[in-house]
């Protein structure tokens, strides 16, 4: 469970979260849906204990994150928008670390290395140097290394990204799996069929502020719109310009 009330971050005059408040129970895949720019890598940071918020409350598994930022990380495993991971380590060299950081037993980790490498198909690259992966390569190593200690709780910022369909299917099959076992996850996307495919219910961030939420059918009721992409489009005030751009392309070009 994940409770989120008033949370505001600014960076000196830059306001990136402006007071929102939002709730993930046990069991729910949240999807927070917004433009570039609109809070949702800074919110999904302060979830996972590593930006300090300016105000407001997180609590995360009943955990103050403010009061004890250590016991959230221990509960939450965080995939950030680009992965950040020792180039100079072989994959298997970094999920040893974060095994022994996160203290997992050897035999445990063991175990959860060989299923997850195993899932992803990185067999072959678990010698190779991080640095020398492709991009999804690193994705994938990312996502493993922050489901190594069966963490009850999931952020997920933009992790589809850079992952073939093969992978994006078995990462979906993963959260629906998570999320069987009761856990909570918050996940970020652009790729609105895939929240509407996912999420039990999303937040539409906008300006630092969630100016909808509800489950995607609530929303396109809502909204009078019959995909997400439209009520999205629509919620942030983006349709009209978007129609107004192709316009001008077509006159242009
Ligand atoms: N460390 C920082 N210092 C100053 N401003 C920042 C910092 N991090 C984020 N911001 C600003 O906060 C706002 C929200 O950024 P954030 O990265 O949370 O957006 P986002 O919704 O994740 O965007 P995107 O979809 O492009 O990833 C932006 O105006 C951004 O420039």
């Amino acid at each position: 469970m994940i409770e989120v009330e008033n949370l505001v971050k600014r960076f000196g005059s830059t306001v990136a979260v402006n007071g929102i408040t939002f709730t993930v129970g046990d069991g729910e895949i949240y999807g927070l849906l917004g433009p570039n720019g609109s809070g949702k890598s800074t919110t999904m940071k302060i979830l996972a204990g590593i930006l300090t918020p300016t105000s407001g409350r997180v609590v995360v598994g009943g955990v103050d994150v403010s009061s004890n930022p250590l016991r959230v990380k221990e509960l939450t495993g965080y995939v950030p928008e680009t992965p950040v991971l020792y180039e100079s380590l072989t994959p298997l060299e970094f999920f040893n670390f974060v095994g022994s950081v996160r203290r997992i037993p050897s035999e445990k980790l063991q175990e959860r290395v060989d299923a997850l490498v195993r899932a992803f198909g990185i067999e072959k690259y678990l010698g190779e140097m991080i640095g020398s992966l492709s991009f999804g390569t690193k994705q994938k190593v990312s996502l493993i290394a922050a489901m190594l200690h069966d963490p009850d709780v999931l952020i997920l910022d933009e992790a589809m990204n850079g992952l073939d369909p093969k992978s994006a299917r078995i990462l979906r099959e993963l959260l629906l799996q998570f999320r069987a076992e009761g856990k909570s996850v918050v996940f970020s996307t652009h790729v609105l069929a895939l929240a509407e495919m996912i999420c039990d219910r999303v937040g539409v961030i906008y300006n630092g502020e969630i100016i909808a939420e509800g489950t995607v059918e609530q929303l396109k009721e809502f909204a009078h719109e019959e995909s997400l992409e439209d009520v999205f489009l629509k919620l942030t005030e983006s349709q009209e310009e978007v129609a107004g751009i192709v316009r001008a392309l077509k006159e242009a070009l």
